[in-house]
């Protein structure tokens, strides 16, 4: 059975020419789950009906203290036509052809275990470059834990371990 991936070319912003899911910044007075269909709905234009949390992903570069947390959903449930947007050309892959050269270094290491059906944390160091991957720890989490893991502090202590 062939299993597709949505990615989109990012058009503008923060990696602007690489293919990726959709996402972006949290809003405020949203939940990070709101912000996920908001941003799939402003970059694909269209609305997940049911989102499964899979991942969180932790972003270390080397000179800047701010660690950025990507929550990751995932949905094979929407309404709408894909469409390209102001943001991003949205585009299908088979997930045994996915352009990891064209993409984030990291998607070549967590995006099988997204297709193997496991969920987790996992922390990225890059250098400065934001190209270049120095090192990372990663937990698998048991299915049907991932979605209690409602704030960033419970995935980060789980890493600490
Ligand atoms: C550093 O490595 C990254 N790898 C992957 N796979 N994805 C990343 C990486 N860094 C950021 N991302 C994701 C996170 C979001 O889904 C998008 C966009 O991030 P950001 O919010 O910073 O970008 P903006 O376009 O400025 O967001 P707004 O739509 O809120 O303006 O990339």
């Amino acid at each position: 059975m062939t299993r597709l991936l949505l990615l989109g070319l990012k058009k503008r912003g923060f990696g602007k020419g690489k293919k990726n899911g959709f996402g972006g910044k949290v809003e405020r007075g949203e939940t990070i789950e709101q912000a996920a269909r908001r941003e799939l709905k402003e970059e694909a234009n269209i609305t997940a009906n049911f989102l499964e949390k899979r991942g969180i992903i932790y972003f270390k570069f080397e000179e800047d203290p701010v660690i950025m947390d990507v929550h990751l959903y995932v949905t094979s449930d929407f309404t709408g036509q894909v469409t390209e947007t102001d943001e991003m050309k949205p585009e299908w892959y088979d997930i045994d052809s996915i352009p990891y050269d064209q993409m984030w270094p990291d998607d070549r290491i967590w995006n099988p275990w997204l297709f193997a059906g496991k969920s987790f944390v996992v922390r990225f160091d890059f250098k400065a470059d934001q190209e270049t991957i120095t090192g990372y720890k990663y937990k698998f989490v048991p299915w049907g834990e991932m979605s209690q893991m409602r704030d960033s502090y419970n995935a980060f202590a789980l890493l600490q371990e």
